[in-house]
C-alpha cells in the first residue's frame, strides 16, 4: 500500500477514534453506493453502533434525525464530481458530522467538500492495478482500521493484513479461474434482452451494481437486482425456462437464502448462471473474514463477465446516451 494512502487512512481513522460516535452513514450514488454498502453490512454485523447506507440525494432530502456531531459520514464518488454526493458531504459537514470521502480524483469538488480525504487508484479493465489500492480495498482498510482502533481484535488485524497482502493475488487468480466462463457467458447471452441478478447479504450490492451499472447503463440490457429473500415474495412468478438469472452465493450467514433462491430458480430456468463463492480461490484472505471478501471477488469476476459480454455485443462498456451528455 502506498504511503500517501496509508497516511490518509491513518488521519481519518484517528479522527473517528477521537469522536464519541453515535452512528455511521455511507452515502453515494449508483456504482459508488453499491461499493460502500458492504461496509455498512460489516459494521452492522460487528458493532452495536448503528449504521445506514443512503443514495446521496435521498440522504439530503430525508435528512435523518440522528445526523449530527456524533455522526461519521463516509461518502464516495469515483469522479469526485457527482453533484448529489458533493452536496450530501457539504450537508453532513454543516450538520457537524465528521466527513470522510473516497474518490479517484484529488482536488475534485468532493475532495474539497470533505474534512478527511481518501484517494484510491483506478485503471480501465485489463490494465495493471494493485488490488490493495482499489476503492474497495481503501474502503475496507478504513472500516477494519476503525474497528481495530475502537475494538482491537485479532480478526480485524487479520482483515487488514488480508487486504494488504492477499487481495491482489486473489483477484488475479480468480480472474484467471473464471476467464473461460466469462467468455462463454458473452457468447451465450449476447442476444438476451433481459438478465436478472440475485443475491443476499453482503453480495446483494454486487447484484445491484451488475444490474444497474454493467447491464442497464453500460450494455442497455434490461435488468433488475432481486434480493434472494424477496424472490419468493413476488419476483419468482416471472421465472421461466428462458428467463436468465445470475445468482451469487456467498459464504456468510445469509448463504441459506442464496441456496433456497438458487434451487428454485435453477429448477425452472434453464438460464440460471451461478457465481458461487465456494468455488473462489481465497488463499491469502484470513478464513475468519472470508465471508466479508466474497463480494469483492464476485465483483471482479462479474466485471470480467461484462467485459466479454460487451466484446460479443459490440457495445463498448464506455458508451452512454444520456449520462454526462444530457441535462438531468
Ligand atoms: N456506474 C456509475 C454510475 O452509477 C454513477 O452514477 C456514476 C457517477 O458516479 P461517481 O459519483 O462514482 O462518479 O458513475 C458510474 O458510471
Amino acid at each position: 500500500m502506498n504511503q500517501e494512502h496509508v497516511q490518509q487512512l491513518e488521519a481519518a481513522i484517528q479522527a473517528v477514534a477521537q469522536r464519541k460516535v453515535s452512528n455511521f452513514y455511507f452515502v453515494a450514488c449508483g456504482g459508488s453506493l453499491a461499493n460502500v454498502t458492504p461496509a455498512q453490512y460489516i459494521l452492522d454485523r460487528e458493532i452495536e453502533i448503528p449504521s445506514a447506507a443512503y443514495s446521496s440525494n435521498e440522504f439530503i432530502h430525508r435528512s435523518p434525525k440522528a445526523l449530527g456531531p456524533g455522526s461519521v459520514v463516509i461518502t464516495c464518488s469515483h469522479s469526485g464530481n457527482t453533484p448529489e454526493t458533493v452536496a450530501a458531504t457539504t450537508f453532513a459537514r454543516e450538520k457537524g458530522a465528521l466527513t470522510i470521502c473516497l474518490t479517484n480524483l484529488v482536488d475534485s469538488p468532493l475532495w474539497e467538500a470533505a474534512e478527511f480525504k481518501l484517494h484510491y487508484n483506478y485503471a480501465p479493465y485489463g490494465e495493471a492495478l494493485r488490488g490493495e489500492e482499489t476503492s474497495m480495498a481503501i474502503l475496507y482498510r478504513l472500516v477494519f482500521g476503525i474497528l481495530q482502533t475502537l475494538y482491537p481484535n485479532e480478526k480485524y488485524a487479520n482483515a487488514i493484513s488480508s487486504i494488504e497482502n492477499g487481495l491482489h493475488g486473489v483477484y488475479e487468480r480468480n480472474k484467471a479461474l473464471t476467464l473461460e466462463a466469462a467468455k462463454a457467458f458473452g457468447r451465450n447471452y449476447k442476444r438476451e434482452k433481459l438478465i436478472y441478478t440475485m443475491a443476499s447479504g453482503i453480495n446483494y450490492s454486487v447484484a445491484y451494481s451488475f444490474a444497474i451499472c454493467l447491464l442497464q447503463e453500460m450494455q442497455w440490457i434490461h435488468s433488475s437486482a432481486i434480493h434472494a429473500g424477496e424472490y419468493f415474495h413476488g419476483p419468482f412468478e416471472i421465472t421461466d425456462f428462458d428467463v436468465p438469472f445470475i445468482v451469487i452465493k456467498g459464504l456468510g450467514e445469509t448463504r441459506p437464502l442464496d441456496d433456497r433462491a438458487y434451487d428454485f430458480c435453477a429448477k425452472y430456468s434453464d438460464k440460471t448462471i451461478l457465481i458461487d463463492a465456494e468455488t473462489f480461490d481465497l488463499e491469502g484472505i484470513s478464513p475468519d473474514v472470508r465471508p466479508y471478501f466474497t463480494n469483492l471477488v464476485a465483483g471482479v469476476v462479474l466485471r470480467q463477465y461484462a467485459q466479454h459480454l460487451s466484446e460479443e455485443t459490440g457495445h463498448a462498456l464506455s458508451v452512454r446516451r444520456y449520462m454526462w451528455k444530457m441535462e438531468y
